[in-house]
């Protein structure tokens, strides 16, 4: 079974406007509220794929109970440890043009009951997972070392770790040997401090990350596709030319494809046409962390997967 761990979940709600005019009124012409955070949008697209995933993580408040009732419509396993505090609400804004600006609260302040609350809910399922996602930011007050954490706790129990995070959170995390973790070109100039333009300086970037621990490394780079490396192969992907109308969520449908792909034993080139393919639909599609399986048939014979010859150079 994937379990899915978003200690950071929200709601993300979504406004149209015709463009953004800073300090005027603004009117919005839909909108819509959808169970998101990274981990969340990586579970929706693992249903839509087949699976059974399981969602855990923190929920509170409000918030927290209209969550639970989506991901109980969409019949997703959950078993979310509950918090005094309000989970949060992420804002995303989208004109004609398709400009999308992104507000992301900070979330609950979490306290160490809450966590030796987590802690017991996590060792009750550990037993039926064999891979653990964990995707986004912590909520506010954890610990910086707490995917770390988790990654050991996968590790002495033979659980594949996927992890998508970003800043410090990651670099400390790494000390873990995470299975997969997938940084975009953002992440990646955040947490090395290097300027990652050309082939050459992606793949450097991606040995980099596998000195620092990982076992495989997923860059991704939007419509320019990804590098795919570990210490053995490097691959590089490229995306078709789409009509893209939204691709918040992308990067959390393409680690749904990794995940369902690496539970189903996919061979490299499967993997990563599938996650590559999940992305692409996500980003041609309105709602968030939403992927149609008829595209990702129609994307995974036209996502082109190369293996490079230039590991160790
Ligand atoms: N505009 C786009 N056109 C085609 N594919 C896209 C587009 N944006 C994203 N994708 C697909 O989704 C994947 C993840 O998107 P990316 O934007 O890199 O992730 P993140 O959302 O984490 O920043 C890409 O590697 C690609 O396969
Ligand atoms: O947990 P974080 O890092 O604060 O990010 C939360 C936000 O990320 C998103 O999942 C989008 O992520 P990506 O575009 O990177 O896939 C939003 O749905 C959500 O509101």
């Amino acid at each position: 079974m994937i379990t899915i761990l978003t200690f950071n979940p929200s709601i993300d709600r979504m406004y149209r406007v015709n463009s953004i005019g800073i300090g005027e009124v603004q009117r919005v012409t839909s909108t819509k509220a959808t169970a998101g955070g990274k981990g969340l949008n990586v579970t929706k697209v693992c249903k839509i794929l087949g699976e059974e995933p399981l969602a855990i993580g923190f929920l509170g408040g409000f918030n927290g109970e209209y969550i639970k009732n989506e991901l109980n419509k969409l019949e997703i396993k959950n078993k979310f440890t509950a918090i005094n505090q309000e989970t949060r609400n992420c804002l995303n804004i989208i004109e004609d043009n398709l400009t999308s600006t992104e507000f992301l609260e900070k979330g609950p302040v979490i306290d160490d009951q809450d966590l030796i609350k987590f802690e017991a809910d996590l060792e009750s399922v550990l037993e039926e997972t064999k891979i653990l996602v964990a995707s986004g930011s912590y909520c506010q007050n954890m610990p910086i070392d707490y995917y770390k954490i988790i990654g050991n706790i996968c590790k002495n129990n033979n659980i594949k770790f996927i992890l998508d995070t970003s800043g410090e959170a990651l670099k400390v995390a790494l000390e873990s040997n995470p299975y997969l973790i997938k940084p975009n070109a953002d992440e990646i100039k955040q947490l090395l401090n290097i300027n990652i333009e050309s082939k050459e300086e992606i793949i450097y970037a991606g040995l980099k990350l596998l000195e620092m621990g990982a076992q495989n490394v997923c860059i991704s780079l939007g419509k320019d596709g990804m590098i795919y490396l570990n210490n053995d192969e490097v691959y590089e992907v490229k995306v078709p030319k789409v009509e893209a109308v939204n691709t918040v969520g992308s990067g959390d449908s393409t680690i749904a494809g990794f995940s369902v792909g690496i539970l189903r034993s996919y061979d490299t080139i499967n993997l990563l046409k599938l996650a590559n393919s999940c992305g692409i639909s996500n980003a041609m599609n309105i709602e968030t962390g939403f992927v149609k399986l008829d595209e990702v048939e129609k994307y995974y014979e036209q996502v082109q997967v190369k293996k490079l010859e230039c590991i160790n150079n």
